[in-house]
């Protein structure tokens, strides 16, 4: 079977993410392959002569001839998997410790005892999700669904479990390049939300503090949240000029009931940890001082239970509405695009770093 459009979208996702510039000829490759996966053949006029640049990019683009767009695609997806190997080769001959730090430079992804833990690591910005970061959770994520662990966690480090969307995500575009940022963003959103519903094994939110925007409409997709009384769940989406993502429109309604689910998504309302609870959002809430002792000791009891059962009962209660999930976050996402282009939205942004409006 040939690349997936999600293979796709993944291979351009790690190509902004590849530590080595490639070079320009592969760089021409990719351009190339790129269009034909998405245009079909060449269907430009060749540019100027002194016009250097775009005339190496249609040669390269013209010289793929009639090659089917699927060849393209799956030959784009094999060209980035050889350069983020070739990459990681070099990183390969690092020791362990360094290894695994020189992989990820927002999260800091460890295994213990059968758990495999996801930590948010920016916490002078509250974990603020950049893009980078974004592909990050993704790529650890995968790394969890391969490796030996039990259960998987995501958590945050210092004050904040994370205070969502980085606002930077949206600043310093120029105008053309507005509705550009604004499809890739969805695109990138869409996978993300993605990852967590296709993720195969228990994934547990361990939510060390305040949790605002798509870090509390993802919970939804979690197996267990456990929270300290510390934390707070605020989606302010409409004070930002934005609708819910996350697939927090269907599983925000289904969880806590449409009233309580408005409240949330759509005037804003911050809940309390005990609140969250009582709403069905989170598992467990336990006092700040005992919150990392209580709830690693019994993550780490869980982790002993049988794994194939345990990874097969999450899959048997998720895999019911996997479709639904899917085609709800594809919307969510397209929706989104829409409103990143508003002048609500853009205000509000400018108005947070102006520091006239924080939540
Ligand atoms: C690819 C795109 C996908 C998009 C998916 C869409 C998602 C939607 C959302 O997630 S909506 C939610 C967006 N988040 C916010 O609006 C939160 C904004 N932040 C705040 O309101 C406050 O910072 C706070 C309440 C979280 C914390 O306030 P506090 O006073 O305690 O701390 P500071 O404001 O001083 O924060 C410390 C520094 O961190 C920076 N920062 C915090 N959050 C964000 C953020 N979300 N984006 C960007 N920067 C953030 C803050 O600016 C401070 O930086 P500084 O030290 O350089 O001043």
């Amino acid at each position: 079977m040939g690349a997936s459009q999600k293979d796709f979208e993944n291979a351009m996702n790690q190509v902004k993410l590849l530590k080595e510039d490639p070079g320009n000829e592969v760089k021409l490759k990719l351009y190339a392959l790129y269009k034909q996966a998405t245009e079909g053949p060449c269907n430009t006029p060749k540019p100027g002569v002194f016009d250097l640049i775009n005339k190496a990019k249609w040669e390269a683009w013209n010289a793929l001839g009639s090659l089917p767009k699927e060849t393209a695609r799956q030959n784009y997806v094999d060209l980035v998997s050889g350069l983020s190997s070739s990459s990681d080769s070099s990183s390969q001959a690092k020791p362990e410790a360094d290894r695994k730090q020189a992989e990820y430079e927002t999260v800091v992804m460890t295994s213990e005892d059968g758990i495999t833990k996801i930590m948010l690591n920016r916490p002078a910005k509250k974990n603020a999700l950049t893009e980078q970061m974004y592909q990050e959770i993704m790529l650890a994520l995968e790394a969890a669904s391969k490796d030996d662990s039990t259960i998987t966690v995501l958590t945050g480090n210092g004050d904040y479990y994370s205070s969502g969307n980085d606002l930077t995500n949206f600043t310093n575009i120029p105008p053309e390049g507005v509705e550009a940022k604004a499809k890739n963003s969805a695109i990138l959103l869409r996978n993300f939300v993605g990852s967590f519903i296709d993720f195969p094994k228990p994934l547990v939110a361990v939510v060390n503090g305040p949790a605002v925007g798509i870090s509390v409409t993802v919970l939804g997709l979690f197996d267990l949240v456990y929270a300290t009384d510390r934390a707070t769940f605020h989606t302010p989406f409409s004070h930002l000029g934005q609708t819910p993502e996350g697939c927090s429109s269907y599983t925000f309604p289904k969880i806590m009931g449409p009233a309580k689910a408005a409240e949330m998504l759509i005037f804003g309302k911050k809940l309390t940890a005990g609140e969250a609870y009582a709403q069905g959002l989170v598992t467990e809430v336990f006092p700040d001082s005992t919150f990392q002792k209580e709830v690693w000791t019994r993550l780490k009891a869980y982790s002993k239970l049988p794994q194939n059962a345990l990874r097969i009962s999450k899959q048997i209660i998720r895999s019911q509405e996997k479709e639904k999930l899917h085609a709800v976050n594809a919307k969510e996402s397209s929706i989104l695009q829409e409103r990143w282009l508003s002048s609500e939205c853009m205000n509000a942004i400018m108005n947070f770093f102006s520091q006239k409006a924080k939540l």
